[in-house]
C-alpha cells in the first residue's frame, strides 16, 4: 500500500506514515495530500490534526471539513525536537509552524535574537540547514545525517509533546467499526442553546466526546462548522441515534461522516 504525506522524507508525518505503508510519497502541503487521496491518486493519506502543546492543525481541519474522504485510523506519537545545524553561528531558525510554536520558550531564551522562519515541514527546514550555514533547523534529531550537528535535543517546551494524525482513505472505504468516530457538523442555524442541543445528543446515550473544535465557516462572520470526535463506533445503536438528533439540529446545514476508527501508538 502507498501512503502520501507532508514532505520531504524525514518529516514527523512521514515517520507516522510508515506505520501505515510500505511506500510513502510527498507534498508540501497537507490541502494537496487531502487532494491526492479525494481524486483517488493515493489510497491512503497522512496529516497531523493536533498537537498537545499547540492544538488543532486548522489546515488538516479545513481541508478534511471540505473533501469526500474517510478517516480510517488516528496514530499517536511522541514529538521530541532538536535543533540541527551546521554550526551554533547561526542567525534564522527554519522549522513546520507549529514545531516553532512548540520550542518558543526554549528558543526565546536561548536564541533571543534569532529570526525565526516557518517553513512548509521540519524536514524542508533541515534542508535550509544543510545547504546554508546561517539556518539552524527543528526536526526529528534522525535528519542529521551527513554535514549537521544535533545542537540540543527535546527542546519543546513540555515533555510530554505528542501529535495526533489521521489516517485518510477514500470515501467508499468508510467504515462504522471502531472505538472512536469523527463527524463535521455544519447547523447553518445560530440560536440560544443550539450548542447544548448537539452536545446533549451525544450527553444522553452516554457517549463521551473527546474533541470538539469549531472552525468558522468561511460564508459569515460567527458562523461555524463543528469538528467533534466521539468514542463510539457508528456501528452502534447509540452513536446511530445520536446521529439521528444531530441531523434534525443541522437540518438546515450538513453532517459529514467521517467513520469510525482504532488509535495505534507509534513509538520510534
Ligand atoms: O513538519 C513535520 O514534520 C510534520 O509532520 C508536521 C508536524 C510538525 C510539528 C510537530 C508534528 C508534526
Amino acid at each position: 500500500m502507498q501512503a502520501v504525506t507532508l514532505g520531504p522524507a524525514g518529516t514527523y508525518s512521514h515517520r507516522a506514515a510508515r506505520a501505515v505503508a510500505d511506500e510513502v510519497a510527498f507534498r508540501e502541503s497537507v490541502s494537496a495530500i487531502v487532494d491526492a487521496v479525494d481524486t483517488g491518486t493515493y489510497d491512503r493519506g497522512v496529516v497531523p490534526i493536533e498537537n498537545s502543546i499547540e492544538g488543532s492543525v486548522t489546515e488538516t481541519l479545513d481541508a478534511i471539513a471540505d473533501a469526500n474522504i474517510a478517516v480510517t485510523r488516528e496514530i499517536v506519537t511522541p514529538i521530541r525536537h532538536a535543533l540541527l545545524a551546521q554550526s551554533d553561528s547561526f542567525s534564522t531558525v527554519a522549522s513546520h509552524s507549529q514545531a516553532l510554536a512548540q520550542c518558543r520558550t526554549y528558543l526565546e531564551t536561548e536564541y533571543p535574537n534569532a529570526t525565526l522562519e516557518a517553513v512548509t515541514s521540519t524536514a524542508r527546514g533541515v534542508e535550509r540547514a544543510r545547504e546554508d550555514a546561517s539556518v539552524a533547523g527543528i526536526g526529528h534529531p534522525d535528519n542529521a545525517g551527513d554535514g549537521l550537528r544535533v545542537l540540543a535535543e527535546d527542546i519543546q517546551d513540555r515533555s510530554s509533546n505528542a501529535t495526533r494524525f489521521f489516517v485518510l482513505a477514500p470515501a467508499s472505504e468508510r467504515s462504522d467499526a471502531g472505538g472512536k468516530s469523527t463527524v463535521v457538523v455544519y447547523p447553518n442555524a445560530n440560536y440560544p442553546g443550539l450548542l447544548l442541543e448537539l452536545l446533549e445528543a451525544f450527553a444522553e446515550r452516554d457517549i463521551n466526546l473527546s474533541r470538539i473544535e469549531s472552525r468558522p465557516s468561511g460564508n459569515r462572520l460567527g458562523d461555524y462548522l463543528f469538528h467533534i470526535d466521539f468514542e463510539a463506533g457508528l456501528y452502534e445503536e447509540r452513536a446511530q441515534e445520536a446521529l439521528e438528533s444531530v441531523d434534525d439540529i443541522a437540518s438546515r446545514g450538513w453532517v459529514k461522516r467521517l467513520g469510525s476508527y482504532d488509535t495505534q501508538h507509534v513509538l520510534y
